[in-house]
């Protein structure tokens, strides 16, 4: 029997709040968050972006204990998978590679190869697939490959997103259920996905399938859960976390609150759909931030689905995910990354006058470079405006 290793990939998150700083920097380098049109900014930009953030950051993390829970249950899920996976006759190990934060994934790539593994079962922990995510995490493994002949030779079988599983649509309908069926008036309770949103363009310019994704997955689960009470409940679905000044995919978590506050509903239960941990997402942003934003919109009860972290049906979920693996083809990262449709990921480089997509590329690009010398000069103290006399 072969000596699989499963790969489990994940984002990360800082452990202690003098973490928040370098966390945030890893992730505002990388070119699938912050899309830039020519890589030489990245650097600055996210040394700039993470320093004006970080305050705001460490503020939210200290107010769920002074750092994020990812690693901890993330950990957990990977060994109750192993040990679910050794139980069902695979000779499994899992590994934890985080995208920005430790265990780092060339880590669990090092310890893929220690171990003498042979083959390879890569798993997002993202149900859906965004650019912004798996698309990066797989990109990350992909440079990995390249570089290293040893881990070229490991095959792979990437899963590049799992939102319509019935493992997992079963346990996110269990999970909701219990919620429903606790409130006041379970047959009115109304059913808020919120899911983690992504800069518009992304899904528009660059063709990220995860809004498409994010809504099938939610009419799915809706589906199972009328089999589950035996009613249907009314629901919405918006999008949070929104982070700078570009617009978002919509409607907003914050604007949604108000609405269905405006409407008269007064019975919510909040499902954190793209999220499969607890995290700050989950316990600041949904249970203090709009939790707070519901109540001054009249909505009297709010209760929030937890994340599934480690419960049993997710877990035998994502058994099944690995058993399916592996009885399929290879998958490799190329095909795991690949986007539908043939996009541009980047704006365009052509120029051509007037008002256009162009010129808006090139004021930007010029705004950019303009903007990188005055952080030089600030940084050196030296430069045009020092000798101008005005810095
Ligand atoms: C489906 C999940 C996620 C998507 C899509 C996603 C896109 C995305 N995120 C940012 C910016 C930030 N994300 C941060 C933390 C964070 N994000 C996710 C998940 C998704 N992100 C997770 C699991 C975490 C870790 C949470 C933890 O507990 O530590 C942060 C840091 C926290 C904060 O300051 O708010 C930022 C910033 C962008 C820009 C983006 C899409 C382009
Ligand atoms: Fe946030
Ligand atoms: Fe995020």
């Amino acid at each position: 029997m072969a000596r699989v290793g499963v790969l489990l990939l994940n984002l990360g998150g800082p452990e202690r709040i003098e973490d928040v700083g370098p966390f945030l920097y890893n992730l505002f380098s990388d070119p699938e968050i912050i899309r830039l049109p020519t890589p030489v900014l990245q650097k600055p930009l996210a040394w700039l972006i993470s320093t004006l953030r970080s305050g705001k950051s460490k503020e939210a993390y200290r107010s769920i204990g002074g750092g994020s829970p990812l690693r901890r249950i993330t950990e957990q899920q990977a060994r109750e998978l192993q040990s679910r996976l050794r139980q069902e006759g695979v000779d499994a190990t899992s590994y934890v590679a985080m995208r920005y934060w430790h265990p780092f994934t060339e880590s669990a790539v090092g310890d893929i190869k220690a171990d003498g593994v042979e083959e390879v079962v890569v798993l997002p922990l993202y149900p859906h697939f965004s650019i912004s995510t798996s698309g990066s995490s797989f990109r990350e493994l992909q440079r990995l490959r390249q570089a290293d002949p040893a881990f070229r030779r490991l095959p792979i079988r990437c899963i590049r997103s799992w939102y319509d599983h019935p493992g997992y649509i079963n346990a996110m309908a269990g999970l909701i259920a219990r919620e429903v069926r606790a409130s006041d008036t379970p047959d009115a309770a109304h059913i808020f996905f919120s899911a983690h949103g992504v800069p518009k363009s992304y899904v528009e310019e660059a063709g990220d399938p995860y809004q498409q994704e994010i809504q099938a997955c939610a009419a799915l689960v809706m589906k199972r859960l009328e089999e589950l009470l035996g009613h249907a409940n009314p629901s919405t679905l918006a999008y949070q976390s929104r982070v700078g000044p570009v617009e978002w995919l919509k409607p907003y978590t914050e604007d949604a609150l108000r609405e269905l506050g405006e409407q008269g509903v007064k019975e919510l239960v909040v499902v954190p759909i793209s999220f499969v941990s607890e995290h700050i997402e989950t316990l600041e942003e949904i249970d203090i931030e709009y939790r707070e934003i519901a109540t001054e919109a009249g909505i009297t009860h709010f209760r929030r689905v937890p994340a599934l972290d480690t419960d049993p049906t997710f877990i035998q979920g994502l058994a099944d995910l690995v058993h399916e693996a592996m009885a399929g083809p290879e998958v490799n990262l190329d095909m795991a990354a690949q986007l539908p449709k043939k996009v541009k990921l980047y704006p365009q480089d052509k120029w051509a006058w007037g008002w256009n997509n162009s010129s808006e590329v090139w004021n930007g690009r010029l705004a950019m470079v303009g903007f990188s010398a005055f952080l030089l000069e600030l940084l050196t103290g030296q430069g045009p405006l020092h000798a101008l006399g005005l810095l």
